[in-house]
């Protein structure tokens, strides 16, 4: 990046005040009266409703509609572990992405822990505070565990986005990209570099899809993932093959589809020739992904090509899914994000790119035409449709699963964040 777009980043985080969220006052302050109401005695009632029937809090405080974001900065983007503070801008962003596209408050809250078990007794000890609990950025293996741990011990929505939006999103722009490509999932290969939170998610989720558990080659830093290795945690060895390659270069001779969740520059010119034709390549890690759209492209034209950033066409980015995945979720009160709720998210979001894109979003990408094809095969994050269709197939699968807590909000679709308390004056 140049040193012009580093300074209007800083920039961006610093002026003209500090970081990118602050919290908003919802009712009215200015007299005693209102005082009296807000703090103290008034605030005495709904404490003694509260204690008495804790479902009570939904109605009296922002529980309803507020998600922590929560990290311990072992695995900030593909920038590694550095640390839980150097984590926050991340987690603020977050918070604004929840804010902007779903009406979602959020807290984000950046844990030292010196140990998993310390990272799940904090958010334990926490999550009464919340709707949901979105983790972020934490790393594989330990996150498994930690996620799986939390889901058993709160009852709201706990969700590791790295894995299931990474997944969920991944996932539908896979199934656009197939169509287009004219390939069918259950006779693509696909090969993943990056075995770690959002690689193993979003495999799975490919196979509940349709793809072959035997087309598939997963790489860490040592190579394929064979089974002839002997260090392989749980989590890889799920996926180990019995297989000769060994490289990268191995793996993806003939292959149609790449999926990087991994880190930089890992996937060569060489590479995307040796591809099998018309190849699938989601180059997703962040900030720099595992190859540039133009230098893939610099050697063949019969590729799609996704990352996860801004600044270039296909935004495979879990973007596309959290905000709206919790917005459904919260609207049912839904215990858990399952396998269904997953599964209507990727349906969803997939079908977006069937009809062009509104004008308002055509206008935000430079009054660019947005229709289906190599160049946009998944939503753009400012496209308002999602908000209405995601949330709404969300909060169906929830109710039809048996994890809704409430019935279908009568206020859906939605299609505003203006829409999501029908109650409001
Ligand atoms: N576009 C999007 O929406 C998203 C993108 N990502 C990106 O995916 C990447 C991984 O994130 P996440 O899964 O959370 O992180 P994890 O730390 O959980 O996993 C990282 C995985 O990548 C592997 N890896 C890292 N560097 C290399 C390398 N040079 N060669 C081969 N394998 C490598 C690691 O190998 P090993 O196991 O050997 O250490 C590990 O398996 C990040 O770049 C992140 O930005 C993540 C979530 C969403
Ligand atoms: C997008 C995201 O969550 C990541 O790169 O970690
Ligand atoms: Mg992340």
């Amino acid at each position: 990046m140049s040193d012009d777009f580093k300074q209007a980043a800083l920039d961006y985080h610093a002026k003209p005040r500090p970081g990118k969220i602050s919290v908003e006052i919802t009712k009215p302050t200015e007299t005693g009266a209102d005082l009296t109401l807000a703090y103290s005695p008034g605030v005495a009632e709904p404490v003694r409703e509260i204690a008495r029937e804790p479902e009570l809090a939904y109605r009296y405080t922002s529980k309803g509609n507020l998600v922590a974001v929560i990290s311990d900065g072992t695995a900030i983007l593909g920038l590694g572990d550095l640390g839980a503070l150097a984590s926050k801008p991340v987690m603020e962003g977050k918070g604004i992405l929840f804010k902007r596209f779903a009406g979602i408050d959020v807290f984000d809250i950046e844990v030292e822990a010196e140990s998993p078990q310390a990272f799940i007794d904090t958010v334990t000890r926490i999550h009464v505070t919340f709707g949901g609990i979105n983790l972020e950025d934490i790393k594989a293996p330990e996150c498994f565990e930690i996620e799986r741990i939390l889901k058993e011990q709160c009852d709201i929505p706990v969700f590791h986005d790295d894995q299931h939006g990474t997944a969920i999103v991944c996932c539908a722009g896979l199934l656009n990209a197939l169509t287009l490509q004219q390939k069918k999932i259950e006779d693509i290969v696909v090969v993943c570099v990056g075995a770690g939170a959002a690689g193993v998610a979003s495999i799975k989720l490919m196979i509940e899809l349709g793809v072959r558990k035997d087309n598939i080659l997963m790489l860490d830093r040592k190579g394929v993932i064979h089974s002839r290795r002997d260090d392989l945690n749980q989590y890889k060895a799920a996926f180990a093959v019995d297989t000769d390659k060994r490289t990268l270069a191995d793996a993806l001779k003939d292959a149609d589809v790449f999926i990087g969740v991994s880190g930089p520059d890992m996937l060569t010119p060489d590479m995307v020739s040796s591809m099998a034709p018309n190849p699938i390549i989601f180059a997703l890690a962040n900030p720099d992904p595992e190859i540039r759209p133009e230098l893939a492209r610099s050697v063949r034209q019969d590729l799609i090509i996704a990352t996860g950033r801004s600044d270039y066409p296909n935004q495979v980015n879990n973007v596309l899914g959290f905000p709206y995945i919790f917005r459904g979720a919260l609207d049912v009160r839904a215990s858990a994000i399952n396998e269904t709720m997953k599964l209507a998210a990727v349906h969803a979001i997939a079908s977006l790119v069937r009809e062009p894109a509104p004008e308002v979003v055509s206008r935000a990408y430079g009054g660019q035409t947005l229709t289906f094809g190599p160049e946009y095969i998944i939503p753009k994050p400012n496209d308002p449709r999602l908000l209405g269709v995601v949330s709404a197939a969300v909060a169906r699968a929830a109710v039809d699963t048996g994890v809704a807590r409430k019935g279908y909000p009568a206020h859906y679709p939605l299609e505003t964040v203006d829409d999501i308390f029908p109650g409001e004056l």
